[in-house]
């Protein structure tokens, strides 16, 4: 649906058992809109297919619907119209048990706070999603830590690493199962400039190198361009999209945007 900026991770390239040409999208929403109460509606009805090994950037002004439409893509949230796709598994018909266990195998989250546990050691946090999933965690765990540069720092605190390296083991965290979709929501929202950018690299990589598929909320301008595509929000609706963004282009669209958000003009439909 989109293009990208390097590589081909998609074209050809298989990820364990799984054709990534013949695969489903990673993510298909279908006119998913969510409304939180009669005449409050956080998101119309959206159509969107990210297809696997890509890297979309969500971005809109504050209130414009991103948290929404990352739950609702996520399956944190039910929308209350429309059919999410993840992997090409419908959402709507999980029970809330296989909904969680889904959530817990096929997704993986990566927020502004790393939300780490504090009392595990790095290690241990990487591997908790796979705790249910066999006797050979703690090695994936490690691997994991190592493809994030931080194969030396696994018995360490959470508190003994920076704020990029707690990331670093977040986005480690995130793909160590090998999900369908990454949903990453700010996360580089509460670091300096040049450690952000470290982190972006690394998704880029997860992306380019291993043909994972992630869906990045951001505000951040310089963030988006490293993505494939953004997708531009304006009061709950999808107003505009860049394939191969850059930074200026990005940065002139969330300037208008938030202008038309100010002085009340409508936004253009795509
Ligand atoms: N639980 C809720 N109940 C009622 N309204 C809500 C709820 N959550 C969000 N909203 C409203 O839905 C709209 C979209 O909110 P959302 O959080 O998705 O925006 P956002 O683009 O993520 O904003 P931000 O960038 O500030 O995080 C806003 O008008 C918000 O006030």
């Amino acid at each position: 649906m989109f293009g990208r900026r390097c590589g081909s991770a998609a074209a050809g390239v298989k990820r364990g058992d799984l054709d990534l040409e013949r695969a489903p999208d990673a993510l298909t929403l279908a006119g998913v809109g969510r409304e939180y109460r009669r005449g409050v509606v956080a998101l119309h009805p959206v159509d969107l297919a990210v297809p696997r090994g890509r890297f979309l950037a969500v971005m809109g002004p504050s209130g414009s619907g991103k948290s929404t439409l990352m739950q609702c893509a996520a399956g944190l949230d039910r929308p209350t119209v429309g059919t999410v796709r993840i992997g090409g598994t419908e959402l709507s018909s999980l029970k809330e048990a296989a909904l969680t266990r889904l959530r817990r195998e096929r997704v993986g989250f990566v927020f502004q706070a790393h939300n780490l546990v504090p009392s595990l050691s790095v290690v241990e946090n990487v591997a908790l999603p796979l705790l249910l999933g066999g006797d050979d965690a703690d090695e994936r765990a490690r691997r994991g830590l190592a493809a994030v540069g931080l194969g030396e720092r696994g018995e360490a605190a959470p508190s003994e690493l920076s704020g990029g390296q707690r990331q670093r083991v977040a986005i480690a965290r995130a793909l160590v199962t090998g999900p369908d979709i990454v949903f990453a929501d700010e996360p580089t929202g509460s670091l300096d400039p040049a450690t952000a950018q470290d982190v972006l690299a690394l998704l880029r990589q997860a992306v380019d190198r291993d043909g994972h598929t992630v869906v990045m909320v951001t505000h951040d301008p310089v963030a988006a361009a490293w993505a494939d595509a953004a997708l531009f929000l304006l009061r709950g609706r999808v107003v505009d999209r860049l394939e191969r963004p850059e930074t200026a282009q990005v940065h002139e669209i969330i300037r208008d945007l938030g202008r038309e958000q100010r002085y009340g003009r409508e936004g253009c439909a795509v």
